[in-house]
């Protein structure tokens, strides 16, 4: 390795605001051989950044970047990066540019992707870019993947004919006119969101007018214009309601609105969520009954009870959109998938529903066919969805009540009596129960990348005898890649951070480290966006082993047990082959369950 390019990280580094997540990326340190946070090397040469979720802003220094000659992978996701794209171009040798998921803005030059010859990923989805699709994005020949998906875009679509493109995502922009014939053979997802596109897979037929509009400079800033006169429009009828609803919010503003959150959670005060009932017109719209839904479905549906709210398991009886819309909801938190609302309905049921966020990968029929087989899911450790509720713009998943709560919150919440009732035998019962979820899981769908995918405490519910049951499984085939790297925690391991893959094996990971929260009683930095805060306890627990005291790791409620001692130092053995970071070498699922079941001997 170069000096230089670790100073080029330095001074990369340095164009960053908020970096402080890459306090690993020191002058006294070599980014290879010390691990620098987010820096891929092959053979001792830099091949990619992966900078994912880190809280990142300022004007990246391209400068920098050209110095780096073996790069070839820069991955931004999920930071907080604004302004015009940056001179990527210039990084003639990029294999992958990923950037969803910042704040971005304005046009992409037209010949952006001209030099960018051996792109193969390109995300610029999540952003806010706008005017028309470069042209030149039909120029990199090997392109794979292209997310343009909630941006802007305005205009056509370029001509593209590479037949390497595998994903295509141009969702959710304002993009108008024919759909080019050699991208037709992509799903109806991949162009939904676009008032203005027509021809093949959509139903809409093309008019002549439609098939005029040549990918132009001109088009593109035509449409543009037209797009500030609609956008100014809009943010003016936003203003209005923002407004209008601030002021019928204030009134009721004293005990309402209070989030329960992870950070709050003993707060267990009720809220309304006001209704726009479609059905009035004017100001009065704005009825303030409670419910959970910010708009209203018709009338109709409202009538017949169910609305279009499909059951799926009636262990809980039957409900509908209507029942939930009158219940009393309280807000429980907002988390990667979108946000969750406790909901206690007239018959006296309380349900959890999940507003979902961007679960549009699949297919309107596909979709229903796998809740079903969500609610056919039958295991004493798995929670069983009741219903879902399907629109394009927005899923709901409607579960039953838990009233104990989360793993999370008994372990790291609530200092009062569930918290103490955490003895060794009941986290003993936490973890068999976990794996005895996670071993069905993993054969219930042996063939996804992740059976589970986002197994963390918070996703681990507990019934009044402590026996858990774990929730928001089997999420990954339903979100496009961008999207499970943000939410899903399976993306949190080293086999996504630093290989950006995941398998069955990230499980496994993610199981070590809820075994290691049980076991030491630290929440764990890994469960936050920055890494900021709470404990890392693989770092933690690994250097105590390596310095000899791992007795001094364990949670203390625990660690004077003496009894139990071996046995909770066997589960600690365990757990640590579950986050050896080299999957490869890391238990598999079955071994690590018959492990956990079969404990061994000292
Ligand atoms: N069925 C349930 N019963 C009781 N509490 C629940 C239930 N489902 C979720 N919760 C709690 O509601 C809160 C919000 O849940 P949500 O799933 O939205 O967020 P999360 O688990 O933090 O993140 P993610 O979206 O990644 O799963 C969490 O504290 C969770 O434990």
């Amino acid at each position: 390795l170069s000096v230089s390019d670790k100073e080029a990280l330095l001074k990369l580094k340095k164009s960053f605001i908020h970096a402080d997540a890459l306090s690993s990326w020191v002058p006294n340190s070599s980014p290879c051989s010390d691990d620098w946070l987010g820096v891929i090397c092959v053979d001792g040469k830099i091949t990619g950044l992966h900078l994912t979720n880190l809280g990142l802003s300022g004007n990246i220094d391209v400068e920098a970047l050209l110095e780096l000659r073996g790069l070839r992978t820069i991955g931004m996701v999920n930071n907080s990066f604004s302004g015009p794209i940056p001179d990527f171009h210039m990084l003639g040798a990029l294999k992958s540019l990923l950037l969803t998921g910042n704040k971005f803005s304005g046009n992409i030059p037209n010949d952006f992707f001209s030099h960018l010859t051996s792109l193969k990923k390109a995300w610029l989805s999540y952003n806010q870019f706008n005017g028309t699709i470069p042209e030149s994005v039909t120029q990199p020949t090997h392109l794979i993947e292209l997310h343009l998906e909630k941006n802007q875009f305005t205009g056509p679509i370029p001509p593209m004919n590479q037949t390497s493109l595998k994903q295509l995502d141009l969702s959710n922009n304002m993009l108008e006119g024919e759909i080019p014939e050699s991208l037709s053979i992509f799903g109806v997802n991949t162009f939904a969101g676009n008032e203005g596109l027509c021809g093949k897979p959509l139903d809409k037929v093309c008019t002549e007018k439609d098939k005029t509009l040549i990918p132009s400079n001109e088009t593109g800033n035509k449409s543009s214009d037209n797009n500030v006169v609609v956008l100014s429009f809009l943010a003016v009828i936003t203003l209005v309601f923002i407004l209008f609803a601030f002021g019928n919010c204030a009134k009721h503003r004293e005990n309402e609105f209070i989030v329960r959150g992870s950070e709050s959670m003993a707060n267990d005060q009720m809220v309304e969520i006001h209704v726009l009932s479609s059905n009035r017109s004017g100001a009065s719209d704005y009825s303030s009954h409670k419910g959970l839904l910010k708009k209203s479905t018709s009338s109709q549906q409202e009538k017949n009870g169910t609305g279009d709210l499909v059951m799926v398991n009636d262990a809980k009886g039957t409900f509908g959109l209507s029942d939930l819309m009158k219940a009393a909801a309280e807000v429980l938190g907002n988390g990667g998938m979108g946000s969750a609302y406790k909901a206690l309905m007239a018959n006296g049921v309380s349900v959890v529903v999940k507003r979902m966020r961007e679960m549009n990968r699949m297919q309107r029929e596909v979709f229903d066919e796998e809740m079903k087989r969500f609610g056919r899911l039958k295991h004493k450790n798995i929670l069983t969805p009741l219903a879902y509720h399907f629109r394009r713009e927005e899923k709901l998943l409607i579960s039953e009540y838990i009233p104990k709560g989360s793993l999370l919150y008994v372990l790291h919440g609530d200092r009062g009596i569930c918290h103490n009732e955490l003895n060794w035998p009941t986290r003993l019962k936490i973890i068999k129960g976990v794996a005895r979820g996670m071993g069905f899981l993993h054969s219930e769908f042996a063939k996804h990348d992740l059976p589970h995918g986002n197994l963390k405490s918070s996703n681990v519910l507990l019934c009044d005898d402590y026996e858990p049951l774990l929730s928001d499984y089997a999420f990954h085939s339903l979100v496009s890649t961008p999207v499970a790297a943000q939410a899903l925690f399976a993306y949190k391991t080293p086999d996504y951070i630093q290989y950006q893959k995941v398998s069955p094996k990230s499980d496994v990971y993610c199981l070590g480290i809820i075994i290691l929260e049980i076991l030491t009683g630290k929440f764990p930095s890994q469960y936050l966006i920055t890494g900021k805060g709470g404990t890392d306890v693989v770092q933690w627990v690994l250097t105590a082993i390596s310095e000899h005291r791992l007795q001094e790791v364990l949670d203390p409620d625990i660690a004077n047990n003496t009894s139990s001692l071996n046995q909770i130092l066997q589960l600690l053995n365990i757990a640590v082959a579950c986050i050896e970071s080299n999957s490869e070498q890391r238990l598999d699922m079955r071994e690590a369950i018959r492990r956990i079941e079969e404990g061994y001997e000292y």
